[in-house]
């Protein structure tokens, strides 16, 4: 789901006469907001430098009546229709198919004894959710079929579906806008994964909830990535700032300028693909990184790594490689439909919980929408 940063109003305060120098003061932006996890963060005070010619009267003033804190709130994004959500949750089960149907059959008919246990263990390790997820998994399964006393191989699904839940709940993370007047993303993955179609995916859906989206073609390796966002661009009326065979940091740099001109809500940049194992192309991505901060102190707001739900257990080690060098904010798994490794999920969860704001389980546009966990499971075991 995607949520909204509001500032609340200050509480009131006794009107006292203001003077200029105070009203600069107080036009200092607020700082980012903490965590999308946190439901209601509350900003630090901000702590504003007077004017150099602030007369000491007004500098004392100021220093004893800090200003009240801004309060700011997450507010959620209007959920999507009815029909939508149906329709995207038979999308979802259908996608996922391949990767659930080794997980339920086994349940059919069964008795609750080491043969349940080892089938599921393998289920979970074809299903890549690899040895530590499946381990925690089973010993938690195992203990609440003992203290609950569960006698039936339904219950024991059930089970399983509550542990599932809140394995991969902390995943389940809101992109929360309008943090910035312009919100910088940077959108990086190994080769083919779908960064740039994702790109073009989130885009149409931020346009859909009244943001205005820039684009920036920081693959400058491949002109057909180049063409591929700017045909989508053109398509959909979104600017795309690109060069020809540049360099990637300062098509960044540009974007980020052109964006805070325009008071563009949200600037996203595509980045080439490349493994992390080529780290001269990994040091490129930190310069990218270093040099949006220099277009903007606080950017980026976001960086995302895209994966493709079909690599399995080396996606695990994608995130682990990418998130050490630039800091990942956020997730998005794509290709869910057709894999049989959806189960890398559970291995993120358990190893490496970047929150997974987004997973894609078919090219569409409405084929990519927000992660949540209770839809994921249930389609999973369903
Ligand atoms: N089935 C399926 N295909 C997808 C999904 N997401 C993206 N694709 C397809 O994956 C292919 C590669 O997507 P791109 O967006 O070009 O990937 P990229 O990561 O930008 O590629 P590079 O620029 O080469 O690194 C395209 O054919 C997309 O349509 C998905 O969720 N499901």
């Amino acid at each position: 789901m995607f949520s909204f940063f509001k500032k609340k109003p200050k509480p009131d305060t006794p009107a006292a006469p203001v003077e200029p120098q105070q009203l600069a003061a107080q036009a200092v932006p607020v700082p980012p907001a903490a965590p999308a996890s946190d439901p209601a963060p509350v900003a630090p005070p901000v702590l504003a430098t007077p004017p150099a010619q602030a007369t000491p009267e007004a500098q004392a003033a100021l220093a004893e009546t800090p200003e009240p804190p801004d309060t700011v709130e997450i507010v959620q994004a209007p959920p999507p229709s009815p029909e939508a959500k149906r329709s995207w949750l038979s999308r979802l089960k259908s996608g996922l198919t391949k990767t659930s149907t080794n997980l339920t059959t086994l349940f059919i008919g069964a008795r609750i004894d080491d043969e349940l246990y080892e089938e599921l263990e393998s289920a979970l390790l074809v299903s890549d959710a690899g040895v530590e997820a499946t381990q925690w998994l089973l010993n938690a399964l195992k203990k609440k079929v003992k203290d609950e006393r569960l006698t039936e191989a339904s219950q024991v699904r059930t089970a399983l579906r509550a542990l599932l839940i809140e394995l991969l709940q902390p995943l389940q993370q809101p992109l929360v806008l309008g943090r910035e007047k312009t919100m910088v993303m940077m959108i990086a993955g190994v080769n083919g994964v779908g960064k740039t179609t994702t790109i073009g995916k989130l885009a149409k859906h931020l346009q859909a909830h009244q943001q205005t989206v820039l684009l920036a073609a920081g693959d400058t390796f491949r002109a057909a990535a180049r063409e591929q966002l700017t045909i989508w661009g053109e398509r959909n009326n979104v600017s795309v700032i690109s060069q020809e065979s540049g360099d990637p940091a300062a098509v960044a740099f540009d974007a980020v300028h052109s964006a805070q001109a325009r008071g563009i809500n949200i600037v996203m940049i595509d980045t080439a693909g490349r493994l992390p194992t080529q780290l001269h192309l990994m040091d490129e991505l930190k310069k990218v990184k270093r040099v949006i901060a220099k277009g903007m102190a606080t950017a980026p707001h976001e960086v995302l790594l895209v994966i493709d739900g079909n690599t399995g257990q080396n996606a695990l080690a994608q995130v682990k490689a990418f998130d050490d060098a630039l800091g990942l904010t956020g997730l998005v798994v794509t290709k869910l439909d057709g894999t049989a490794k959806g189960g890398i999920l559970a291995a993120i969860a358990k190893t490496r919980p970047v929150p997974l704001y987004f997973i894609g389980v078919g090219e569409q546009i409405e084929d990519l929408q927000p992660f949540n966990a209770t839809e994921f499971v249930d389609a999973l075991l369903s």
